[in-house]
């Protein structure tokens, strides 16, 4: 193993994956550095979600080694905080009480539950809206509850799989900005793995962006996104960001395209 893998909050070393006659994952390296926000793009199918299952703990892995902070990842990772595209919020619960659940599984204390989640509500900006149930909240709204839920137990580590996918294209930049304000505002610098199928998204949240092969998936290009933070929606129109974008879509299309040359 590699000094760099050693010392990478995260490293994936020769990861290999596969699901009944289906392999996902092969050979696939990454090393994300403490505080590093890295987007995860690739082809539909190239085993992003598997690669960040496999992180947190929820899916497991045939070979390589797949470390957080130079540990092997066995069993779910309470350490590790995961947002998904659907928000998986208890329905039954106020955005409150939902915030509060994720402590509770954490052994908090009830007086301490109570502070802190009014504080993550406030950092989402929900803080009127505690008391609403999920259905009374906006898509936006839902997400951002889910967002302080895992804000809440202060996790080193924050794993986002599409989370604003299923948001209206305004709702979604804005919650983008907002979750790098809360990211680039933090005491300590979370490491984040963001997956997502948006070149716009990963290059204005990114440090630097993995960029997948199809299935079974590797990582084909790192490109570093050296925008100047903090980022605002200004950063969309520059030169640099045109550029990235036009680099990154070169690389993905061309691995697109060599799947249909395939079939
Ligand atoms: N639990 C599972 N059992 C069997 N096959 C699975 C399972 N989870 C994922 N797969 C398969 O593994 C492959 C990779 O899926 P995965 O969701 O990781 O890809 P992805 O890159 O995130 O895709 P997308 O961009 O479309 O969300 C797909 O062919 C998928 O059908």
């Amino acid at each position: 193993m590699t000094t760099a893998v050693q010392t990478a909050k995260i490293a994936a070393h020769g990861v290999e994956k596969e699901f009944p006659g289906n392999k996902v994952l092969e050979d696939f390296d990454l090393q994300i550095k403490g505080g590093e926000f890295l987007s995860l793009l690739g082809p539909s199918g190239c085993g992003k979600s598997t690669f960040l299952n496999i992180l947190a703990g929820l899916e497991t892995y045939d070979g390589g080694d797949v470390l957080v902070d130079g540990k092997h990842v066995e069993g779910v990772n309470k350490d590790v905080g995961v947002v998904f595209q659907s928000y998986a919020l208890f329905p039954w619960l106020t955005a409150q009480k939902n915030v509060e659940a994720g402590l509770k599984i954490r052994g908090v204390p009830r007086k301490e539950r109570r502070d802190r989640a009014a504080e993550v509500l406030r950092t989402v900006g929900l803080q009127t809206a505690a008391n609403r149930l999920p259905h009374q909240l906006s898509g936006g709204m839902r997400q951002r509850v889910a967002i302080a839920r895992i804000l809440a137990y202060e996790p080193d580590v924050l794993l986002f799989d599409e989370p604003f996918a299923a948001l209206d294209a305004q709702t979604r930049e804005f919650l983008q900005g907002e979750l790098l304000r809360i990211w680039e505002n933090g005491t300590t610098k979370k490491t984040v793995l963001f997956v997502t199928h948006s070149i716009d998204e990963a290059i204005f949240l990114s440090d630097r962006i993995a960029v997948m092969t199809r299935a079974p998936g590797r990582v084909k290009a790192l490109i570093d996104v050296d925008l100047p933070r903090p980022r605002t929606s200004e950063s969309r129109n520059t030169e640099d960001f045109i550029h990235i974008r036009s680099q990154v879509a070169r690389i993905l299309e061309e691995e697109v395209r060599l799947g249909t040359d395939n079939h």
